[in-house]
């Protein structure tokens, strides 16, 4: 189908619109303080596409993250799941049901799994909570087998007995135990050895291909976003300065903090002392300038969003 029809009659799965989140912080000692976590963030993803939300530590992604599975709700703004506002799910049955619908998968494997229960126990209670007539271990089995896990020895594995990029499948089996739709990805990768982290998001991108389901990908990690992400937003102090198809943000970025944070891609025969030729100085001025509020979006080309300050 053509890209056209397809963008007209495939609503997001997923819309952030104009969210605020600010964290009021009461120390022990000293003043209050509050903490502008998300300015005016708009964000959209199609069902059966990834996003990949990039940013440095304190940007705010894990913050989007952990408002689209309710552990924040907003300052100000809407979530809509499928055309719904998630804060309106408030009775136990919509709740629940949303629950299912949407998983998060963190970057700590171990995190979410309980270590006194097996890999079995942990597929089969989600099974059976979610899809009670599919939680036999004929089920276990193959969910295991699309997450590229061994069917026969992993049921019986406790997950200390597991490396960590075997844990991580394990999440992502748990997330299709449930029959997730969209599943929220806080740097799923980071935590693993460099050689396995590519496997993972080969699983991912399985998963959206093959499944069909939706993914944000959240991550530090804006060379990993062309691997996945049909759609980037960078984000910086909170705000959103680029985002548009991966092809334009990634590959021709437009905003100077994604020029910035594109060409700081690590160089480890590179350090950036005085003589770096300018960079560290540049690189203040970019920081100053994207910090700035955003006044407007600017669309470059269809669907690239430039922030203006
Ligand atoms: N529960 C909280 N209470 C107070 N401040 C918070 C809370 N959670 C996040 N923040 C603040 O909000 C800002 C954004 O944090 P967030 O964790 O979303 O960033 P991030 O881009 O995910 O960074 P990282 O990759 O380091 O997790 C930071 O200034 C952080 O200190």
């Amino acid at each position: 189908m053509p890209v056209e029809n397809d963008d007209l009659v495939t609503p997001d799965i997923l819309r952030l619109e104009q969210i605020n989140k600010t964290f009021h912080i009461k120390p022990v000692f000293g003043p209050a303080k509050t903490v502008k976590a998300l300015r005016n963030v708009n964000l959209s993803l199609r069902p059966g596409r990834a996003l990949a939300l990039v940013g440095e530590s304190g940007s705010g992604k894990s913050t989007v993250g952990r408002m689209i599975v309710q552990h924040h709700a907003a300052t100000s703004g809407r979530i809509l799941f499928e055309g719904s506002d998630i804060a309106e799910f408030t009775d136990r049955a919509s709740q629940s049901k949303y629950r299912q619908a949407v998983q998060m998968v963190f970057q700590d494997p171990f995190s979410s799994l309980n270590p006194a229960h097996t890999i079995r126990h942990h597929l089969q209670r989600a099974l059976r909570l979610h899809q009670p007539d599919r939680s036999d271990e004929a089920a276990v089995r193959k969910i295991l087998d699309e997450v590229e896990l061994d069917p026969n020895t992993t049921p019986d594995k406790y997950p200390h007995e597991l490396s960590g990029g075997q844990r991580q499948r394990v999440n992502f089996a748990r997330a299709l135990a449930v029959n997730a739709r969209l599943i929220v990805a806080d740097e799923p990768t980071s935590m693993l050895d460099v050689s396995i982290r590519r496997s993972v998001l080969a699983l991912m991108e399985r998963l959206k291909t093959e499944r069909g389901l939706s993914l944000l990908y959240i991550t530090h990690d804006i060379a990993t976003a062309e691997y996945l992400a049909e759609d980037t937003a960078v984000m910086f102090q909170g705000q959103v300065v680029e985002q548009g198809p991966t092809r334009d943000v990634v590959g021709a970025p437009k905003h100077s903090y994604t020029q910035l944070l594109r060409s700081a891609v690590p160089d480890p025969r590179q350090r950036l002392l005085a003589d770096d030729n300018g960079f560290s100085k540049r690189a203040k001025e970019v920081r100053e300038a994207s910090a700035r509020l955003v006044s407007g979006m600017v669309e470059q080309a269809p669907g690239h969003l430039i922030a203006q300050h």
